[in-house]
């Protein structure tokens, strides 16, 4: 029997990197079969043999109900419930590659942070574009670093789903009230942009810590980085309270202030004066606000949204703007009201 008491009904993770292995091991600790895929078959195996994710969640033993499963086909078919968690530049590959081994009653969330390569679209158009608009779909988003998550760390999130029945039976498996609270918030707009512009306000403050600036520049950055992805929101159809929630707010104090993320170490070393291919590399994993940035700089365009920061940090990443440069730019801005 589950944690919360309700019938073990299986889950399908799909992407195996950091975050899809936490989530994996956070629902099967509640005791749900949960089936994890990833796309490399050498990763796969090493997982199944280790029953653990060295790479990226090093010595955290995966729980028994958690299987590697590295046949896609297979996976799909294993649960009516999957959990897409690869990176946003892939998103839109994945959802084309799950599609011919959908059943009618597949439900669809996906734990992604990002607007979508080239297009700069939200996830949910994305899905919608390539399998329409009968799947019930739900996005997780908030801040939860995977090793704490997976560490069995205290944690909250929130999870907005347009199925109500979908977004109850999927808080209730992984919810947990020992360590995760999931908090559901009808906002599926909001709370795809909080988790998507959060990484470029990260690099900005990483960028300024970088750079030897102290608290009182990190914390601005937090607060006018609310204001205009709030902008964006609502020029989108956002809610603007979910944007003071786990998605957005959460997110941003969490990636703004710890270097786990990876959004804000790579601002610290451009701060400092790594090239960006550079401190990718360094960083080796995932880091999404860097083309996210140019995404949502063109979004906010589009939109006719004012978004300073987003535009300097667009400016630093692909137009060759100095730091010096973007902080004199952000500083010397017209005085206004707040
Ligand atoms: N790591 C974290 O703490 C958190 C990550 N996220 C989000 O989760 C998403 C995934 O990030 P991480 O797991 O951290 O990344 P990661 O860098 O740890 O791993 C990425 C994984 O994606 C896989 N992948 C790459 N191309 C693929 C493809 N075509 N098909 C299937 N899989 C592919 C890689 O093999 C790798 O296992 C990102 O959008 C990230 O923003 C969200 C919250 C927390
Ligand atoms: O989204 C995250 C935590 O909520 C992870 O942030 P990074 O991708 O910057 O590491």
């Amino acid at each position: 029997m589950s944690a919360n008491n309700l019938s073990p009904t299986p889950i399908t993770v799909l992407g195996a990197g950091s975050y899809g292995t936490a989530l994996a091991i956070a629902f099967s600790r509640n005791g749900y079969p949960t089936y994890l895929w990833g796309h490399s078959p050498e990763h796969c195996q090493n997982l199944r043999n280790e029953r653990k994710n060295q790479a990226f969640l090093p010595n955290i033993d995966f729980p028994d109900a958690l299987q590697i499963e590295d046949d896609l086909a297979q996976a799909i078919q294993k649960s009516r419930d999957l959990l897409i968690v690869v990176p946003s530049h892939v998103f839109g590959e994945v959802i084309a590659q799950i599609k011919p081994h959908l059943r009618p009653d597949h439900r669809i969330a996906w734990a992604t942070k990002g607007l979508e390569r080239d297009t700069g679209r939200l996830l949910q158009e994305v899905v919608e574009d390539h399998l329409g608009n009968d799947y019930p779909l739900a996005v997780l988003s908030g801040p939860t670093f995977a090793k704490e998550l997976a560490a069995g760390m205290p944690t909250a999130i929130a999870l907005a789903s347009n199925d109500q029945q979908f977004a109850l039976e999927f808080q209730a498996r992984i919810h947990c009230s020992k360590h995760f609270r999931v908090y559901l918030n009808p906002d599926m707009i909001g709370v795809q942009l909080g988790g998507a512009i959060k990484n470029v306000i990260a690099i900005s403050a990483g960028i300024s810590d970088g750079m030897g600036f102290g608290a009182n520049a990190r914390t601005a950055l937090i607060t006018r980085g609310i204001a205009e992805i709030s902008r964006l929101g609502a020029s989108l159809g956002a809610n603007p309270n979910t944007f003071m929630g786990m998605s957005c707010l959460g997110d941003l104090v969490l990636t703004c202030t710890d270097n786990q993320s990876r959004n804000r170490r790579f601002g610290l070393m451009l701060g400092q004066g790594v090239d960006s291919t550079a401190a990718m590399n360094e960083i080796g994993q995932v880091v999404e606000g860097f083309y996210n940035t140019r995404e949502a700089y063109l979004l906010a365009q589009r939109q006719g949204v004012e978004m300073p920061i987003t535009e300097q940090v667009y400016q630093m990443l692909f137009c060759g703007k100095k730091p010096e440069d973007v902080a004199i730019t952000l500083l010397g801005r017209e005085r206004k009201g707040e």
